[in-house]
């Protein structure tokens, strides 16, 4: 019987750029949580590593050896002498190149169901290290749960157990290269920006407070996403417009927009608002959690 596991969507509620390492990479602070819609993966244990890659979005993800499900499976088998791999079948629904970190996710979920097939507790170490070693944002898809990131990724704080919060996601299926959006904040290597974010025991773990304080705060990717795809200025025009929005925000480095809303009738009313409107866009109404 195949292991069968959930790549929930990445969502970053918040991201602040706080400089950029003399390596190049950048140092953020963002609270993310995540979201029903999702991938599907399932393992059929066993000795040599194979992947499948299927489902509406699967020709977008590239080829299947450079999938980051394979990267993860490598990196862990690297570090885990004799680990069992086996038979991977990607279901791939979520956009790619999107800000929902969906390979992220699948190399997550590739890693926790090796995990279960090789009896590999959860917080064993070397898990973390091969989700370091395969992307930036596929530590944080580990546990799959609210909390802050910080560094380059890698730098997880405690969970947070946040609201559910009703929302809608839209991608105006037009895919935004993340390297290409941090670049264009033209940061010079070796500069540091004074953090601006709430401490996570600062964070409120009530909806409305919740929603009050992400107002205050930002997405620092969201400006140079938007100028290099002016659709997404449209998706969140069409957003803030929907009966009921509460914030309206991108997630990561886009073009994928959220729409948070008080109740989950709210967040359906709207997306079905919003399909009829622009039948070409990818539109989900979901809990961010
Ligand atoms: C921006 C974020 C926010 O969650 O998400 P996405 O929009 O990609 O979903 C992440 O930081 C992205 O994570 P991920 O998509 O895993 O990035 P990677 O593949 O590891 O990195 C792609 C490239 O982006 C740049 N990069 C990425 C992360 C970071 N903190 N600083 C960077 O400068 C680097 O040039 C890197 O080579
Ligand atoms: N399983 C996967 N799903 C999606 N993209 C993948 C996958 N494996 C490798 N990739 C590559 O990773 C890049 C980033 O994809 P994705 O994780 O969807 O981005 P984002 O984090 O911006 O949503 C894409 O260019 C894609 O070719």
């Amino acid at each position: 019987m195949p292991h069968i596991d959930r790549a929930s969507a990445k969502i970053n509620l918040t991201l602040h750029v706080t400089g950029r390492r003399v390596d190049g990479w950048h140092r953020l602070e963002s609270l993310v949580v995540f979201a029903g819609a999702a991938d599907a993966l399932t393992l059929d244990p066993g000795p040599a590593l194979a992947l499948t890659v299927a489902g509406p979005t699967a020709a977008a993800a590239g080829p299947d050896d450079d999938n980051l499900v394979a990267k993860a499976a490598r990196a862990l088998a690297a570090r885990v002498p004799g680990l069992i791999l086996g038979r991977f079948v990607l279901v791939k629904r979520l956009p790619v190149a999107a800000g929902l970190g969906g390979g992220s996710a699948d190399a997550a979920a590739a890693l926790r169901l090796l995990a279960r097939a090789n009896g590999l507790p959860p917080d064993d170490a070397r898990l973390y290290e091969a989700a370091c070693a395969t992307g930036a944002d596929v530590p944080v898809c580990l546990a799959s749960r609210s909390r802050m990131m910080r560094g380059t990724g890698h730098e997880l704080g405690p969970l947070l157990g946040l609201p559910a919060l009703p929302a809608v996601l839209v991608n105006p299926r037009v895919p935004v290269p993340t390297v290409a959006v941090f670049k264009a904040l033209a940061i010079a290597p070796g500069t540091d920006i004074a953090s601006s974010h709430p401490a996570d025991d600062r964070i409120p773990t009530e909806r409305e407070a919740l929603i009050a304080q992400l107002a205050d705060l930002r997405n620092d990717l969201e400006p140079p996403a938007r100028a290099m795809a002016p659709e997404i200025d449209a998706v969140i025009a069409a957003l803030a417009a929907t009966a009921g929005a509460r914030l309206v925000r991108m997630s990561g480095s886009g073009a994928t927009v959220f729409g948070l809303y008080a109740t989950p009738r709210d967040a359906l009313k709207a997306a079905t608002a919003l399909r009829r409107a622009h039948p070409g866009w990818w539109v989900r109404a979901t809990m961010l959690r």
